[in-house]
């Protein structure tokens, strides 16, 4: 290690700044909680020099309701802070002559994670895992990867993604378990897993961070599905299919792509028999009231909603497997040969034990068909004022079309590699998709309240349709 710093800012001094800082990331999964104290649980230096230094941080969140989260905070600090970090530092700054900032918005810090990784070694109690065959060169340049989301990502020398994991739930992330499961089994519909960096928190093993190969050349499905629905929507006397940028050969591919991870999925990690009824249908009604209490709109159609859940037990039984379990169109990968399904975390708002549960294939299905709804109307909700928002203008017509056409060639697709049409389930599918629209309505309350109209729309057309 290099010269110590002149001042290091104290535990307590550092934990006081994280209180106001962490609400407002977007990374943040307890929006609506207040923060009672911050604890930091690891602090660990990756390197100090004059001027600058840079720590690997583990925080404890204590909540004045609920139990406690883990987060991980890679923090810079600098005596001067320059601009383009300045949007990143922590409030109250200045401790000891030294500013604290996230770490993972400076290049030089990014690459310090690099270098550990090029090394193949950890850092103390920072361990870093590389898949065998694996060699990382030295010297790779760092940088964050656009907006951040449920976890911070940054791109290593443009040929790897390193995700650090925001909210850090003690134990092996199901991201690197079916990553490695699904490169095991040879699937070629995931980005190639190359390492994961781990430590110990209270005792178990936990997954802190994952590298991939970066897909340079790809698109989102997102920012693919809104072009396509833009042109529609500046255009619209025409119908879906008569766009030159329709979209539905790409959701027919999308489907037989998530369709080969099932059976991939399947076949390596074992699948069962459940009953609806006891199993699906009884989470979802908890999940519901849970969610009414949170959103009180869905006071109003919970009756109409439990009736829909009830209808999907007259399946009896039904297959579950390991599965995605978040899938939506930002989730998936266009590379020049092929769909990729990124972000195997599951629903961020569930326990780790939750997200490693066998369920249908059905809920990744449903979360595709939800994300074709929200890719559909977003553009409108967004011009459209939220009362108005079942208005049945033309656009909203041809809104309702485009989802309609492409969650029917994504179906096809899915029936093409697996045999069975995701809509034969009518009665289950449609349960997945109202308990997606609930969780939605939670989520964008929580983090966008201008889209909530989007989910709460989907239940009332959801639980309108006939059985
Ligand atoms: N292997 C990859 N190559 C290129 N871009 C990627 C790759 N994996 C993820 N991304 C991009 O990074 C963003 C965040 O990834 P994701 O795994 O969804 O993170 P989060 O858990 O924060 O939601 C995605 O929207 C995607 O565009
Ligand atoms: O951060 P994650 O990608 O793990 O997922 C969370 O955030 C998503 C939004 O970024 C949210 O997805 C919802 O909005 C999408 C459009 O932005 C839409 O395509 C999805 O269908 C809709 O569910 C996701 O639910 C949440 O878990």
């Amino acid at each position: 290690m290099n010269e110590p710093t002149s001042g290091r800012i104290p535990d307590e001094t550092l934990e006081r700044q994280l209180v106001r800082w962490l609400p407002d990331r977007r990374w943040f999964a307890a929006k609506g909680n207040t923060i009672s104290a911050v604890r930091i649980l690891l602090r660990h230096e990756l390197t100090s020099v004059f001027g600058f230094s840079a720590e690997h941080l583990l925080v404890s969140v204590e909540f004045e309701a609920g139990p406690a989260q883990v987060y991980q905070v890679p923090l810079g600090f600098r005596s001067h802070l320059p601009e383009d970090l300045e949007p990143w530092a922590l409030p109250d700054g200045d401790g000891n002559g030294m500013i604290a900032y996230d770490g993972l918005h400076d290049a030089e810090v990014i690459t310090l994670y690099a270098d550990l990784l090029a090394e193949a070694q950890g850092s103390g109690p920072v361990q870093l895992k590389t898949v065998p065959g694996t060699v990382i060169e030295p010297g790779l340049r760092g940088r964050t990867l656009g907006a951040e989301q449920s976890n911070t990502s940054v791109v290593l020398g443009e040929k790897l993604l390193m995700k650090i994991f925001r909210l850090v739930t003690p134990g092996v992330n199901p991201d690197v378990e079916l990553h490695l499961a699904l490169a095991g089994a040879g699937s070629e519909y995931v980005a190639t897993l190359r390492a994961w960096m781990e430590t110990d928190v209270a005792g178990i093993l936990t997954t802190l961070a994952m590298v991939q190969d970066f897909e340079a050349n790809s698109a989102d499905g997102w920012s693919m599905a809104l072009g396509s629905v833009r042109d529609l929507l500046i255009e619209a006397d025409l119908h879906a299919a008569e766009l030159g940028t329709d979209f539905a050969g790409e959701s027919h591919r999308m489907g037989a792509a998530v369709a080969e991870v099932h059976s991939t999925l399947a076949r390596a990690l074992g699948a069962e028999e459940r009953q609806v009824a006891s199993t699906t249908v009884e989470a979802m009604n908890r999940r519901l009231d849970a969610a009414t209490a949170i959103v009180p709109e869905l006071g109003e159609v919970a009756a109409a909603v439990r009736d829909k859940f009830a209808e999907a037990e007259a399946l009896g039984a039904t297959a579950v497997q390991r599965i995605h379990g978040d899938l939506h169109l930002g989730q998936v990968l266009r590379t020049p040969e092929r769909w990729l399904l990124i972000d195997f975390e599951g629903e961020p708002a569930k326990t780790l034990d939750e997200r490693r549960e066998r369920d249908s294939p059905l809920r990744d299905v449903a979360g595709m068909l939800r994300s074709f709804d929200y890719a559909a109307h977003h553009l409108l909700a967004d011009s459209v004022p939220m009362g108005a928002m079942g208005a049945a203008s033309q656009r909203d017509f041809r809104a309702r079309e485009w989802a309609q056409r492409n969650a029917d060639a994504f179906c096809e697709g899915y029936a093409s590699v697996s045999g069975t049409d995701p809509r034969e389930a009518a009665a289950l599918l449609r349960a997945y998709e109202l308990d997606k629209a609930v969780y939605e309505t939670v989520y964008e309350a929580r983090n966008r309240p201008q889209w909530i109209g989007l989910p709460l729309s989907a239940i009332r057309r959801l639980t309108a349709a006939p059985r």
